[in-house]
């Protein structure tokens, strides 16, 4: 049988990454839904970013968060689209009104990898080295561990950043091992960067798919998708995103992690050059995630103090 017009379209970026992760998607709602199994019920719009148009200059210089989501936020509030897939962690702290994000993939590793053909970690590096990154807070931390070592700005998709780190326009280079797994590419990672080491960015690995709030049709089809303990670690890291944002552009670093039901938040901010940085863990039942995140926030705020904010820094939308 062939459908007059899909039951349901997609928007999504035309990176690879993105593609795959929208497959992902469009697979799992095959999976869990007969009447969606035939090949054109699901249809993939391929909506054009300004964060995919502009990579000339960094993501601040353009304007800010959300650079990846805007234009396929508006096709969904138009409903020219009936639900977005995102990386959360791309996804803007404050959604449009009308929409929302309550289905979340089961989450990938959040760990960031280190990448380079001259040392096997990133504290082996040779003195001087040069390391590309357009990331503040991967830069921030790469500076506290090693100040000795060179940051450049460092964009483009995670193949061409392999490929200029290749043709040795930088010594390493360092991106979501979530990314790089889900294209196939985990075969070229140096190291596996502890936390302790490089805190992944609020939401890293994390899928979430948007939809009109009002939506209840669709919200049907997305609710076996959703990965509960995903859900409640993305809640938390949010929460103090949402906390800090708007006083704080300094780097932000989160990792929430479940033990049964006990979920420890460790969070961080960091100057961008690595000089000084603030530090929490708290740990709280899962069913407290968002106040969990709301009170590392407050709690990182007050202790690096007013003057910790007011410096200016140049970006922080890629994180
Ligand atoms: N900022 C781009 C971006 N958005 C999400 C990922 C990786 C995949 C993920 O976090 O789920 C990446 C690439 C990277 O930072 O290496």
């Amino acid at each position: 049988m062939s459908l007059d017009r899909p039951l349901l379209r997609i928007g999504t970026r035309g990176s690879a990454l993105a593609l795959a992760q929208a497959e992902m998607v469009r697979a799992l709602l095959m999976a869990a839904h007969p009447e969606l199994a035939s090949p054109d019920a699901i249809a993939l719009t391929i909506i054009r970013t300004t964060g995919d148009t502009v990579t000339d200059r960094t993501l601040a210089a353009i304007g800010g968060k959300g650079l990846f989501t805007k234009e396929i936020e508006e096709a969904l509030v138009d409903g020219r689209v009936d639900l977005a897939v995102h990386s959360m962690k791309d996804v803007a702290t404050w959604l449009p009104d009308g929409l929302v994000i309550d289905c979340f993939l089961e989450r990938e590793d959040p760990r960031d990898a280190f990448f380079s053909e001259k040392a096997d970690g990133l504290m082996s590096l040779p003195p001087g080295a040069v390391v590309g990154t357009a990331s503040l807070r991967r830069q921030a931390q790469i500076l506290r561990a090693r100040p000795d070592l060179a940051v450049v700005p460092f964009r483009g998709n995670i193949d061409t950043r392999l490929a200029k780190l290749a043709a040795g326009q930088v010594d390493a280079t360092l991106l979501a091992i979530a990314g790089v797994k889900r294209l196939g590419l985990a075969d070229r990672v140096t190291q596996i960067l502890p936390p302790e080491l490089m805190l992944p960015a609020v939401a890293q690995g994390a899928i979430g798919i948007e939809r009109r709030a009002a939506d209840a049709r669709v919200a049907a089809y997305l609710a076996p998708l959703n990965h509960r303990p995903t859900a409640t670690r993305v809640a938390a890291e949010r929460a103090l995103l949402a906390s800090l944002d708007g006083s704080c552009k300094t780097p932000i670093a989160a990792l929430a992690e479940l033990d049964g039901d006990t979920l420890t938040l460790r969070s961080l901010i960091v100057r961008p050059d690595g000089t000084s940085a603030h530090a929490d863990q708290r740990s709280g039942p899962a069913t407290d995630a968002v106040a969990l995140g709301r009170t590392a926030g407050e709690t990182l705020r007050a202790r690096a103090g007013a003057g910790f904010f007011d410096l200016p820094v140049p970006d922080t939308s890629a994180r």
